[in-house]
């Protein structure tokens, strides 16, 4: 097969879809590589480590989409992408379909086959295509709030730890699965008084288990958020719904009683966000402040740390990309349950529950496209 890889073009992304090592292992199966031009200089690999694995480096973005039958990327494909993006073409990456109604509706005029791979589900119910990145948004929802919590970055001036005589600060993770117990372990590593909430309550007796002494656990409803905000100086949104829009949890009406330099870190925003007032930021500008309360919500968070994202995510993603490639995307998809649920729109219908229920578009059985 003819593997396409960009170079992504969202504000600040400087991860890459494939490295030389998984080009090379591409090229051993008997695949084509084209990589376009610096790809993956951001991730610290430059074009001729992409060569000497035997890739084939193409200047434009242009040139990559036009010979590539199946096209490998980071993030969604971005407005200037849209067109590019061939009928029947592979495109195997990071959607979020339910948060982007004009890309949802450009993939349908595209025809293309999209394959997310935050849809991409084992039978345990596990994102394995997710996890790894959210385990590098989740470490990094605490480096943030720390930073914002900084009185020069418009925050109360609470130190994570504390120090002796002086408690230190309270940080509320909402959501309790991959970034939510990241965040939580990094939040009591730096001596934080931490709460995680969960619905399931299977989830929080495991994690009552396993965290440390300074985190504690609280089933998540409304009662207990509104509650909980008022005293909190970090809160980190961490709630997922496989494919669906996140449910608001923190609302509008809750900010004027928090106190003031609060720091909401609403990792959920690429999902649309689980607290109302947060809408998508960039990494050039990624935070704002509504009544005293400063907002990040960063859609590409692993984006600044480019160089542990590209290889923890290219660990999980090379191998499906390379069973995508060896068997043709129907195949794999028919013999894998897994990457069958990545499949999100293909020739033009949206074949995932989620992302039809969110724009109230047409659903088509999976099945029927893998005929
Ligand atoms: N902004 C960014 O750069 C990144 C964002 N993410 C996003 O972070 C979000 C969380 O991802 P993961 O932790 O991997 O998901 P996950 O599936 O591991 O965990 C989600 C948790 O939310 C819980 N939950 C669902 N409804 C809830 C509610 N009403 N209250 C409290 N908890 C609730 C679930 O029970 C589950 O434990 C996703 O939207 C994911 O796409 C992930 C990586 C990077
Ligand atoms: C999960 C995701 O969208 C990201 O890592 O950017």
């Amino acid at each position: 097969m003819i593997i396409g890889v960009p170079k992504e073009i969202k504000n600040n992304e400087n991860r890459v879809s494939l490295t030389p090592a998984g080009a090379a292992e591409m090229i051993k199966y008997g695949h084509t590589v084209y990589v376009q031009h610096t790809a993956g200089m951001g991730s610290g690999f430059e074009d001729k480590e992409f060569e000497a694995a035997g890739a084939t480096i193409l200047p434009t973005i242009e040139e990559v989409y036009k010979i590539a039958e199946m096209i490998i990327k980071v993030k969604e494909p971005i407005e200037s992408e849209y067109a590019l993006i061939r009928e029947g073409q592979l495109v195997y990456t990071y959607f979020h379909f339910a948060s982007c109604e004009p890309l949802t509706h450009a993939m349908i005029k595209q025809k293309g086959v999209c394959l997310a791979y935050e849809t991409v589900e084992l039978d345990d119910r596990s994102l394995p295509l997710l996890v790894p990145m959210s385990e590098v948004a989740g470490r990094m929802s605490i480096q943030e709030g720390a930073k914002y919590l900084e009185k020069l970055f418009g925050g109360r001036g609470v130190l994570m730890g504390g120090v002796a005589g002086v408690p230190p600060a309270k940080v509320l993770v909402i959501g309790g699965g991959i970034v939510g117990t990241e965040a939580a372990k990094m939040a009591a590593g730096l001596g934080a008084d931490v709460t995680i909430m969960d619905v399931n309550l299977k989830r929080l007796r495991y994690l009552d288990d396993v965290m440390p002494a300074n985190v504690k656990t609280m089933m998540s409803n409304e009662y207990n958020i509104r509650h909980m905000v008022q005293s909190h100086d970090v809160i980190v949104g961490a709630v997922l719904i496989p494919g669906a829009v996140a449910p608001n949890l923190v609302t509008k009406d809750m900010l004027p009683t928090m106190q003031k330099g609060t720091v909401l870190v609403d990792v959920a925003i690429d999902q649309g966000g689980c607290i109302e007032t947060t809408y998508p930021t960039t990494h050039d500008n990624p935070v704002f402040e509504i009544d005293g309360v400063i907002h990040y919500s960063v859609a590409n968070m692993p984006g600044a740390v480019p160089r542990t994202s590209t290889l923890a995510l290219t660990n999980a993603t090379l191998p499906y990309a390379i069973k995508l490639a060896n068997k043709g995307w129907k195949t794999a998809c028919k013999e894998d349950p897994a990457l069958k649920l990545g499949l999100n729109i293909v020739d033009g219908q949206v074949v995932y529950q989620g992302v039809s229920e969110a724009f109230d578009l047409p659903y088509c059985d999976v099945d029927k496209v893998l005929v």
